[in-house]
């Protein structure tokens, strides 16, 4: 819980919260592999892409992950409706500090500089100072989390946030009535953060 005399730190996830990896993912696949079949977002069931693609096919599951580790798959991501400029108003809350955090994908060629580089474009160069690459966002302080993952894991038990699950083709049919959700960024997140003030 955040008092009254302190600042809220907030972090955001950035691939299917502000990114649009689900969108980008089916647009290159179809179009890189025309004759093999794919998972439309209505079908999309759990976090892992691979796991669901290598479910229908083993080998469908090396050629998903063939998709995210190319050049400038990260960069051309569309941004998701109203995440950049949900952003940029929270940025400019008093007492509010934003953080985006990520978890790079470890095939590193092209992935951090590539979202680094997407920030820079769609949020500007002072967001370059509001950025947290982590495998484990567990070991992060804040007091909310915004993440489409519905299980965030690692080597902290209790992290220090609450983490608000962001509402995503592959995790709108789970319910978890003891976690919060956002629909979009259309939803009410000025009301989340205002709760974690109080
Ligand atoms: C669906 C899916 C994602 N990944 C990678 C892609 C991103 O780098 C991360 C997710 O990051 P987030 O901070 O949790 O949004 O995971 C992957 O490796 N395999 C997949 O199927
Ligand atoms: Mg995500």
């Amino acid at each position: 819980m955040c008092t009254n005399n302190r600042r809220l730190r907030v972090l955001v996830d950035m691939d299917g919260v502000i990114a649009d990896f689900e969108g980008g993912f089916l647009k290159k696949f179809k179009a890189r592999f025309p004759n093999e079949p794919f998972i439309s977002l209505e079908d999309r069931r759990g976090f892992w892409v691979s796991t669901q693609y290598g479910d229908m096919r083993s080998d469908l599951c090396d050629k998903a992950i063939s998709i995210w580790e190319s050049k400038n798959f990260f960069m051309e991501l569309e941004p998701l409706p109203g995440g950049v400029e949900a952003l940029k108003e929270m940025s400019k809350m008093e007492n509010t500090d934003v953080f985006i955090c990520t978890s790079p994908i470890k095939h590193y060629s092209f992935c951090p500089y590539e979202k680094y580089a997407w920030i820079e474009k769609h949020l500007g160069p002072e967001f370059l100072e509001q950025i947290i690459l982590t495998r484990d966002k567990t070991v992060v302080t804040g007091d909310v989390l915004i993440d489409d993952k519905p299980d965030i894991l690692g080597v902290e038990p209790n992290p220090s946030w609450e983490h608000v699950l962001f509402t995503a083709c592959h995790n709108k049919h789970l319910e978890n009535p003891s976690q919060r959700r956002l629909l979009s960024w259309a939803d009410d997140w000025r009301a989340v953060l205002a709760s974690k003030r109080q």
